[in-house]
C-alpha cells in the first residue's frame, strides 16, 4: 500500500475493459491497473491505492478526463467521483453508469469468466428483475435487507468502499423506502453491525448485531486485535488468555423472531435474521428462472431431486410446484434454524424433506450409504444448487457428478465461482446447456446467473 492517500501518486489511465468486482482495466507502464469508478472507454486521473503487488496495481478515479457516453450522475450523490475516494460509501460501484450499460458490463464479465475459467463459449442474456416493468425505471428501492455499521463514535452508515470506515450518508437509494426512512433515524446503537429487514408485511425490523470491542472497527483496530491474538497464542491457553477474550454481547432476540415472506400465493416463514434473497423481486424472479430452467430438462417428480444450499426452501418449493403433490425433493442446508422453517414451508409435499447438513458432508454420506435403488433415483433426479458467493467448489461438484444426476440447475451470484465450477463439471462430463443472468443487484457489480448443465 502506498504511504497515505494524500501522497499517493495520481496517474492518467485509458480504461479499456471491465473486470470481476466491477473495476475498470487499464495499463500503466505495461502493468495492469484495476481502477474503480471508471467506465471502459474513459480516460481518467486515478489515485494509486495499492501498489504492493508486482503484477497489478489498484487505483481510484479522482477525475474523469474523457467521459463515456454511458456516464450519468451517480445514483448516490455521496458516492460520486467528486467526493474523495475514502469518503465514498460502498455498495453502489456501478451507480455512475446508465442502467442498461451496467447490464451490458455484467454480461461481459459473466461471458468472459465462463470463457476464461469455465472453458465454454456462451453469450448469456441478462434481464431485469421481475416481469415486464416491475423493476423501477432507475433501478433503485430494491433492497429489503440493508446492513449498516456503527463505529466507536456512534456513527451509523455503510462502510466506505474498500475499507471499514463508517460513512454517514443522507440517503440510501438502493433500499426499499421503508428501510431508508428507518435507516436515516438510527441513533444510540452499540458499535458493530445493524441489519434492517423489511418483510412482506411492510414492517421494518432493526436487528442489532453488536460486536465485542476486540473484533470491531477500522483497520487500525483490527491490527490491534491481531496483535492481541498473537500475544495470546504466545502465552498459550491459560487463565490470562481467557481473561483477555472479549466479553460476548447479548444476542438480539429479534434475530430469531419469525417473519413471513410472500412469493406469489405462497408464504415462507423464516427467522428475521435468517437468509432471504435481498431484491424485493428476487424470490419470484428466481422461482420463475428455476421453473424455466427445469422445463429444459427431463424433470421426474418421483426421482430423488435435491435442493442444495436450500435456505428455507424457496427453490425446493419451485420444484414442488412443477412436479405437483407427489414431488420428491430434499432440501439441504447447514443452518438448523433455516432447515426447521424449510420443513414447515415444504409441508404440503409429502415427498419433501429438509435436512440440516453441510452439502459436502451430505453428498459424501450419499456416496457412501445410498442403496442401489436410491442411487438409481438420484441418477434420474434434478439438482438445484444455490451456494454462497464462494461457489460450490471442486469437492462438492465432483461428489455431485459422481452421483450422476440427470440435470443440474446452478444458481450463482458470483460469475468467477460459477465459471470455475462449470469447468469442474466439464471435467466430470457435464456440459453447460444454457445460462441466463438476472440483474438482482442494480447499481452494484453483482449479478445472479442461472445455469443449466447436463451430461
Ligand atoms: C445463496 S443462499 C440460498 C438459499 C436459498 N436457495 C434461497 O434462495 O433462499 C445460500 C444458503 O447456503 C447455506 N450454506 C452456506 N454454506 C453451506 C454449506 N457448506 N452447506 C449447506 N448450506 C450452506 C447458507 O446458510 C444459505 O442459506
Amino acid at each position: 500500500m502506498t504511504s497515505s492517500a494524500a501522497s499517493a501518486p495520481v496517474i492518467e489511465l485509458e480504461v479499456t475493459g471491465i473486470a470481476h468486482g466491477g473495476v475498470g482495466v487499464a495499463r500503466h507502464d505495461g502493468r495492469v491497473v484495476f481502477v474503480s469508478d471508471a467506465i471502459p472507454g474513459e480516460r481518467v486521473h486515478a489515485r494509486v491505492s495499492d501498489d504492493s503487488k508486482a503484477s497489478f496495481w489498484r487505483a481510484e478515479t479522482v477525475e474523469v478526463l474523457d467521459a463515456s457516453a454511458h456516464r450519468v450522475a451517480h445514483i448516490w450523490p455521496e458516492a460520486d467521483v467528486a467526493v474523495a475516494p475514502e469518503q465514498r460509501p460502498g455498495g453502489a460501484e456501478f451507480g455512475h453508469i446508465a442502467l442498461a450499460h451496467q447490464r451490458t458490463l455484467k454480461q461481459t464479465v459473466l461471458r468472459e469468466s465462463l470463457q476464461r475459467m469455465g472453458k465454454v463459449e456462451t453469450n448469456p442474456t441478462i434481464v431485469a428483475a421481475g416481469g415486464e416493468g416491475e423493476e423501477s425505471a432507475d433501478g433503485t428501492g430494491w433492497r429489503t435487507r440493508l446492513s449498516l455499521h456503527v463505529d466507536e463514535a456512534g456513527r451509523v452508515g455503510p462502510y466506505a468502499a474498500r475499507s471499514h470506515s463508517v460513512i454517514e450518508v443522507g440517503s440510501h437509494p438502493l433500499a426499499a423506502s421503508g428501510i431508508e426512512s428507518v435507516a436515516l433515524t438510527l441513533d444510540g446503537l452499540e458499535p458493530g453491525r445493524v441489519d434492517l429487514v423489511q418483510a412482506s408485511d411492510g414492517m421494518v425490523r432493526v436487528l442489532s448485531r453488536p460486536e465485542p470491542a476486540g473484533r470491531r472497527g477500522p483497520a487500525g483496530q483490527s491490527r490491534a486485535k491481531d496483535a492481541a491474538r498473537g500475544d495470546r497464542r504466545r502465552r498459550g491457553r491459560g487463565a490470562a488468555a481467557r481473561s483477555e477474550r472479549p466479553a460476548p454481547r447479548p444476542v438480539d432476540p429479534q434475530l430469531f423472531s419469525t417473519i413471513i415472506e410472500r412469493v406469489g400465493d405462497r408464504e415462507f416463514s423464516l427467522d428475521a435474521g435468517g437468509f432471504w434473497q435481498v431484491h424485493r423481486l428476487a424470490p419470484a424472479t428466481l422461482t420463475r428462472a428455476v421453473t424455466d430452467a427445469v422445463a429444459t430438462l427431463d424433470f421426474d417428480p418421483e426421482a430423488a431431486n435435491l435442493d442444495l444450499y436450500g435456505g428455507v426452501g424457496l427453490l425446493a418449493a419451485a420444484l414442488g410446484d412443477i412436479g405437483g403433490s407427489g414431488t420428491r425433493v430434499t432440501s439441504v442446508e447447514a443452518d438448523a434454524r433455516a432447515t426447521e422453517h424449510a420443513g414447515e414451508n415444504l409441508a404440503e409435499w409429502i415427498g419433501a424433506r429438509a435436512e440440516t447438513s453441510r452439502v459436502d458432508r451430505y453428498l459424501a454420506r450419499l456416496l457412501a450409504d445410498a442403496s442401489p435403488l436410491e442411487r438409481a433415483r438420484l441418477r434420474r433426479g434434478t439438482v438445484v444448487l444455490d451456494p454462497p458467493r464462494s461457489g460450490a467448489g471442486a469437492e462438492v461438484v465432483r461428489s455431485l457428478a459422481r452421483l450422476q444426476p440427470d440435470g443440474i440447475v446452478y444458481v450463482a451470484c458470483d460469475p468467477v465461482a460459477l465459471a470455475r465450477d462449470v469447468a469442474t463439471f466439464g471435467e466430470a462430463g457435464y456440459r453447460l446447456r444454457q445460462v441466463t443472468a438476472y440483474d438482482l443487484f442494480p447499481h452494484s457489480h453483482h449479478v445472479e446467473a442461472v445455469a443449466v448443465l447436463s451430461r
